[in-house]
């Protein structure tokens, strides 16, 4: 443990207990050794008592940091499991967060470019557009082409305020496994580190920038997402400049309904974004909090989404994605055979585990919620149901599905706020089924040979060669094994000669040094005794002297 980090633990539980979050745990539930804990730091009372607890909450993450907003951006999303005060002090930690000094974000900007600002820009606004968790965003208008644009820029010294939080998470995520009894299998470190790899991505505004690209060129034709266009020359680690868009928060529903946007059309495209994402492109958005997602305002009726802050993007491995096809399908189905066969098959359980126990355990979470009205239906609690029933199991959780897990929390998230009434499974089935079709039918079948054809066109001319070169290279093996097995035989043969010259020189001088002792004329013992010297030394110095074939 390092200095730096006892320093900033300090500094967590310092803020925690000054926004008197201790308060928050029921007094009749809280264990014994969290009292006396709590008494051990006296002196750090609660300072703003005059604050309700939902704006306590909100100040202390603001006043922790990124890695805490963002925790507490995706709590808002929860408005199913919060009450509307704190789902409103949560929200404004989507982008109302306190801005940095625009003199500041003028030297950052100019330090990128390595140039003033308006030889690039007119209208600079040194008031910010908005301020969030890792940058500010300023208006501007481009020169080249007079469009109206936004310029995003990371917040001074972000970059080491987050490393010190995840070292402290590390820590206390290498504890939790030395701890608990089945902290190995939730691998907690590993998911830590996954999120580090995640985070640190998103500090890097190029990166986030080559994301956007990518995500827009996949929904280019889309009439469900629009991504704001990305002036890649303009773009650096530390600088981003895109179109500005203008649209509604998601999260301002009365301003949604004022204009009569179609809800129902609205979150039936989000599913359908989510399941694009995943199954088609293997590229998600896994940051997919209200404050990334604004709605169009030209045609309410067919409105479209407006995503924003592409700097974390999840993607699955091909194995992943048939075995979380097939599940989601088996779910859908009410098939818990299958969901419980198929984690053996994908070595997320071990092949020990009892399948039918298994199977009971997921029909028991699963099951009452298909008996429940789709409004009261929620997903993120049948994951945390599932994870419990796994911990009697041997589940290891996978960190790759980790951000899936979490989109799927806000895609929930918004489309409750959205429709509560959506049928997420009726969504959800034709377009899953459709991609199963694809993977494995005859259809898959032509399009793989579709695919590799080109390839195998090109590999046609070269294919005389191919097995020329072919055969020239086996019978080249075929040589050099029986090279081998000569070598090999000659080893033996050697190998036999000494052994059997060893045992005889052996035998002889055994002889010999009987017949010394025994009789009474002592030639036949000299002559033993000599042939089982000489023998012996040509036996030793025959042996086969090296393994090597
Ligand atoms: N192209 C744009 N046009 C208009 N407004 C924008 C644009 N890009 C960003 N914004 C505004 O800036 C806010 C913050 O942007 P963004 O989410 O990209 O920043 P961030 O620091 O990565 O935030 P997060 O806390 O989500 O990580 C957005 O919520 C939005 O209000």
């Amino acid at each position: 443990m390092t200095i730096a980090s006892i320093r900033r633990g300090y500094h967590v539980i310092k803020t925690v207990l000054q926004f008197g979050l201790d308060d928050l745990l029921p007094k009749h539930k809280t264990p014994w050794y969290f009292k006396l804990l709590r008494g051990c730091f006296f002196w750090l009372r609660n300072r703003h008592k005059d604050k309700n607890p939902a704006e306590r909450l909100k100040l202390a993450m603001q006043e922790l940091g990124p890695v805490y907003i963002k925790l507490g951006q995706m709590l808002s999303t929860r408005r199913d499991l919060l009450d509307d005060e704190w789902a409103y002090q949560l929200a404004m930690l989507q982008d109302r967060v306190p801005p940095f000094d625009s003199a500041l974000a003028r030297i950052a900007i100019e330090e990128a470019l390595e140039q003033p600002i308006e030889d690039l820009f007119d209208n600079f606004d040194e008031t910010p557009l908005a301020s969030a968790s890792i940058s500010q965003v300023h208006t501007a208008t481009l020169k080249s082409n007079g469009k109206e644009v936004v310029l995003k820029v990371l917040r001074p010294n972000v970059e080491a305020k987050i490393e010190a939080d995840l070292q402290l998470m590390t820590q206390a995520a290498n504890l939790l496994e030395m701890l608990l009894g089945d902290g190995n299998r939730l691998r907690p470190a590993e998911v830590i580190e996954d999120y580090r790899t995640t985070i640190l991505g998103e500090l890097n505004l190029k990166l986030e920038a080559l994301n956007a690209i990518k995500l827009r060129n996949n929904f280019l034709d889309s009439d469900a997402l629009y991504i704001p266009y990305v002036y890649e020359e303009h773009c650096y680690k530390r600088l981003m400049v895109m179109e500005r868009i203008y649209g509604i928060p998601v999260s301002d529903t009365a301003a949604l309904r004022a204009q009569g946007t179609n809800f129902k059309l609205l979150a039936e495209r989000g599913v359908e974004l989510f399941f694009t994402q995943v199954f088609r492109d293997n590229f998600f958005h896994a940051d997919m909090h209200p404050g990334n997602i604004f709605i169009s305002t030209d045609h309410p009726e067919n409105p479209y989404y407006i995503g924003l802050d592409c700097g974390i993007m999840g993607t699955l491995t091909e194995v992943d994605k048939r075995y979380l096809a097939e599940n989601f399908l088996a779910f859908f189905n009410r098939d818990y055979h299958r969901i419980a066969q198929l984690y053996i098959e994908s070595g997320w359980v071990s092949e020990h585990t009892d399948v039918l126990a298994f199977e009971q355990a997921v029909k028991a979470v699963c099951e009452p919620m298909f008996n429940k009205p789709l409004d009261e239906i929620s997903f993120g609690h049948v994951l945390l149901e599932l994870f419990r029933t796994a911990r009697h199991f041997d589940i290891v959780v996978q960190p790759q599905l980790v951000l899936l897990e979490k989109t799927l929390l806000y895609i929930e998230g918004l489309g409750r706020q959205l429709y509560p009434q959506l049928d997420l499974w009726q969504t959800a089935k034709p377009f899953l089924e459709n991609w199963m079709d694809e993977q494995v039918g005859p259809k898959a079948m032509f399009k793989k040979v579709k695919t590799n054809a080109p390839y195998w066109a090109d590999m046609l001319p070269e294919f005389p060669e191919l097995i020329y070169d072919n055969l020239k290279l086996g019978r080249k093996l075929l040589g050099s094994q029986q090279q081998m097995l000569d070598k090999y035989l000659r080893y033996q043969q050697k190998s036999h000669k000494s052994n059997y010259l060893l045992i005889t020189s052996a035998v002889l001088l055994i002889c010999g040094t009987i017949l010394f002792t025994q009789s009474v004329t002592l030639w036949p013992a000299y002559i033993c005794i000599g042939l089982g010297c000489i023998l012996w030394i040509t036996g030793w110095r025959s042996r086969p002297k090296n393994r090597k074939f």
